[in-house]
């Protein structure tokens, strides 16, 4: 049984080795994840989690594992901001406020695709001027769902969150080890 990780991100990478789990073979998916008109950001991110694990091409045995992050304020769905003046508006967005950070998690093991959430509160505080251009000048915001990282410098600027933090970074490991042992693999033999 081989353990295919289908993502490039690499902090899923890292919180995986914090379940003692290197994968066999890492595998990002390629799929469109533009919002479907009026979809709401919880199904979205199931949906783009169990799309990413039935793209990734794996064996009969073979356990893939996908998962989706996606920033919510409100109803609406803030992906990876395309440049720095989209990370700007989300940021400010965002600051001053409480807003959702959900991560989807997708195991597949054969034709069966199991799925789970991860649903976590984050307050981020209201940037001034200068946090906001030197966040901006770190390039952190690239490749993040909402524009930012918690476990760089933005950590700085969130006060207070309710859930899971490796949830926000991208992998909540609690419920990827339980949808890993599910399908039978071995998670504790690993550590
Ligand atoms: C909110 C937040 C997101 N993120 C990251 C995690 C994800 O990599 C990214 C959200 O993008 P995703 O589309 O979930 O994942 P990805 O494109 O990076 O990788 P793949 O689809 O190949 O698995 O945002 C953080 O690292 N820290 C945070 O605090």
């Amino acid at each position: 049984m081989r353990l295919i990780l289908g993502s490039g991100s690499p902090r899923r990478k890292d919180l995986l080795a914090q379940m003692g789990i290197v994968p066999d073979l890492i595998l990002p998916p390629d799929i469109d994840e533009d919002p479907r008109k009026g979809e709401l950001p919880r199904p979205y991110c199931l949906r783009l989690a169990e799309e990413k694990a039935r793209a990734v091409p794996a064996g009969p045995e073979d356990v893939v594992l996908c998962a989706d992050t996606t920033v919510a304020l409100g109803r609406r769905i803030l992906g990876k901001p395309a440049d720095a003046g989209e990370a700007a508006a989300f940021l400010t967005a965002l600051g001053g406020r409480r807003h959702q950070v959900i991560t989807g998690v997708a195991v597949r093991r054969g034709d069966r695709v199991l799925v789970r959430d991860s649903v976590s509160v984050v307050k981020m505080k209201r940037l001034s001027d200068a946090e906001l251009n030197a966040y901006l000048a770190s390039g952190e915001w690239q490749g993040k769902a909402g524009g930012y990282g918690i476990q760089g410098l933005a950590g700085a600027l969130i006060p207070w969150i309710s859930g899971s933090y490796t949830g926000i970074m991208g992998l909540p490991v609690a419920e990827t080890a339980a949808l890993l042992t599910a399908v039978g693999y071995p998670v504790w033999r690993q550590a």
